[in-house]
C-alpha cells in the first residue's frame, strides 16, 4: 500500500527580526502572535501615545483593551528603523490609507524583503487590490496576502484560529508559515494571491448584509441563504476578475465569510446590525470606532458590477439601501420576488436556467 506521508510539524522555531505595520486591533493581534513565538517584533504606529503606552505598560488600551502583550515588542512611530532590518513586513493599514503610507516610505523597503498585506479591502482608484499597490509602489520585495477567518478579538485570546498565506514564491508562503504557525495559529497556503485577497475583501458586504438580518430576526433559514447566496456571487464576481473559484471553498472564502456572517465580533456585522435597527450609518460607523472596509467595497462592486455586466443582487439591494434611501423591506421583497435561478452556477449555467 502506498503510504502518505504525515510530517508533525513544518513549524520552525527560528526567532527572526519582523515588523508590523498599524496599529490597530489585527496590527496588535499579529504582533502579540509573532512576539509570542519568540521574534523580535518592530512595530510601527502613528500615535505616539500608543507607542509610550505600549513601552511602558505592555498594552494597546485603545484597540485591545485588556489585552497584555508580552515578548520581544518594539514600537515605534520611526517607520524607517522599524522596516530596515525586518525580514519580514506585515501591513495592517486600512485601504485607504495603505498606498499612502507605503509610497511615502517606499525608499525603506530593501529588495527581497517579505512584504505581507494583512488589508482587507480594495483601493477606489482603478479598483485595486493592496498586493497590487505592494506591487506598483514597492516592486523589488516579495508580496503575500494574509487573510481568512480571523476575528482579531479571539487571537489575542489565543483561541484556536487558521489563516491562509497566498504567495506565487514557495519561499514566501513558507516562511509565513514558519513566522506565525503555534498551537493556537495555523497557516494554509494558497498561490491564488488575487482570489485570497478579493475573498477577504467581498465578504465585508455580506457581513453587513447578515448583520441587517440578524436585527430584522430573519430566522436561521435566511442567515443560510443569505451567506450561500453571498458566496455565490462573491465568487460570480471574483471569477469573472480572473479569480480561481476554487479558492472560494477555503478558509479565505467560505471560512471568512461563515464566521464574519456570523458573529456580532465583525465589525462590519455590527455596522449592519446597528443599520438593521434603524440607525443611520454615519451614526453607526462613528459608534464603532474602528475600520468597516465593507462600507467602502461595496460602493467599488456595485460601480465595477454595473461597468461589468456581473449580476450581484446582493450586493445592488445593499447599496440601495445604504446609499439610495430604499427601505429594507422593500429590497428584501424585491431579492425574494425576482427570478429562480442556478443553484451552482459553474455547474448550471445561469443563462440556461430561463
Ligand atoms: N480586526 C480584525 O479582526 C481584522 C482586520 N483585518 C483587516 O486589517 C486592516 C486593518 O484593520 P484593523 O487593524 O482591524 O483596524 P482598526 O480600525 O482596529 O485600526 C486601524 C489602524 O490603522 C491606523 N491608521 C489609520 N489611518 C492611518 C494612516 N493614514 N496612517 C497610518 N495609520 C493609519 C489607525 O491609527 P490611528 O489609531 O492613529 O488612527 C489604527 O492603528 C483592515 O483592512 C481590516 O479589514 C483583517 C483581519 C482581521
Ligand atoms: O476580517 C475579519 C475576520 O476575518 C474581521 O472582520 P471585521 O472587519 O468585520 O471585524
Amino acid at each position: 500500500m502506498p503510504q502518505t506521508t504525515n510530517p508533525t510539524s513544518n513549524t520552525e522555531n527560528k526567532k527572526e527580526q519582523v515588523a508590523v505595520l498599524g496599529g490597530g486591533s489585527f496590527g496588535t493581534a499579529i504582533t502579540k502572535v509573532l512576539a509570542e513565538k519568540g521574534h523580535t517584533v518592530h512595530f510601527w504606529m502613528r500615535s505616539a501615545e500608543q507607542v509610550q503606552e505600549l513601552a511602558e505598560k505592555g498594552t494597546n488600551s485603545r484597540y485591545m483593551p485588556g489585552v497584555q502583550l508580552t515578548g520581544d515588542i518594539r514600537p515605534s512611530t520611526d517607520f524607517s528603523a522599524v522596516v530596515k532590518n525586518a525580514d519580514a513586513v506585515f501591513v495592517a493599514i486600512p485601504s485607504k490609507a495603505f498606498r499612502n503610507v507605503i509610497r511615502e516610505h517606499a525608499s525603506d523597503f530593501h529588495d527581497g524583503q517579505i512584504v505581507i498585506s494583512l488589508t482587507k479591502g480594495i483601493e477606489r482608484d482603478g479598483f485595486k487590490l493592496m498586493s497590487e499597490i505592494l506591487q506598483e509602489e514597492i516592486p523589488r520585495t516579495r508580496i503575500g496576502v494574509l487573510s481568512g477567518p480571523n476575528l482579531a478579538g479571539e487571537i489575542v485570546q489565543r483561541d484556536l484560529t487558521a489563516t491562509v498565506i497566498a504567495a506565487k514564491d514557495p519561499d514566501v508562503r513558507r516562511t509565513v508559515q514558519n513566522l506565525l504557525g503555534c498551537e493556537y495559529f495555523r497557516v494554509y497556503a494558497n498561490v491564488d494571491i488575487y482570489g485570497v485577497e478579493l475573498a477577504g475583501a467581498l465578504k465585508n458586504i455580506y457581513a453587513i448584509v447578515a448583520g441587517m438580518a440578524s436585527a430584522l430576526e430573519l430566522g436561521e433559514n435566511a442567515k443560510s441563504m443569505l451567506i450561500t447566496r453571498g458566496l455565490a456571487e462573491m465568487s460570480r464576481f471574483a471569477v469573472s476578475l480572473g479569480a480561481n473559484p476554487m479558492t472560494f471553498m477555503g478558509l479565505a472564502g467560505v471560512g471568512d465569510l461563515v464566521v464574519t456572517c456570523t458573529s456580532s465580533k465583525s465589525r462590519n456585522f455590527r455596522v449592519g446590525y446597528a443599520v438593521g435597527k434603524g440607525a443611520q450609518l454615519e451614526d453607526a460607523v462613528a459608534e464603532l470606532g474602528q475600520v468597516a472596509e465593507g462600507i467602502y467595497t461595496l460602493q467599488l462592486v456595485k460601480e465595477k458590477a454595473e461597468d461589468a455586466g456581473i449580476y450581484m443582487p446582493l450586493v445592488r439591494g445593499l447599496y440601495e439601501i445604504l446609499y439610495g434611501g430604499a427601505s429594507i423591506k422593500a429590497v428584501i421583497n424585491g431579492l425574494m420576488m425576482a427570478v429562480q435561478n442556478s443553484d451552482v452556477e459553474f455547474i448550471l449555467p445561469r443563462t440556461l436556467t430561463y
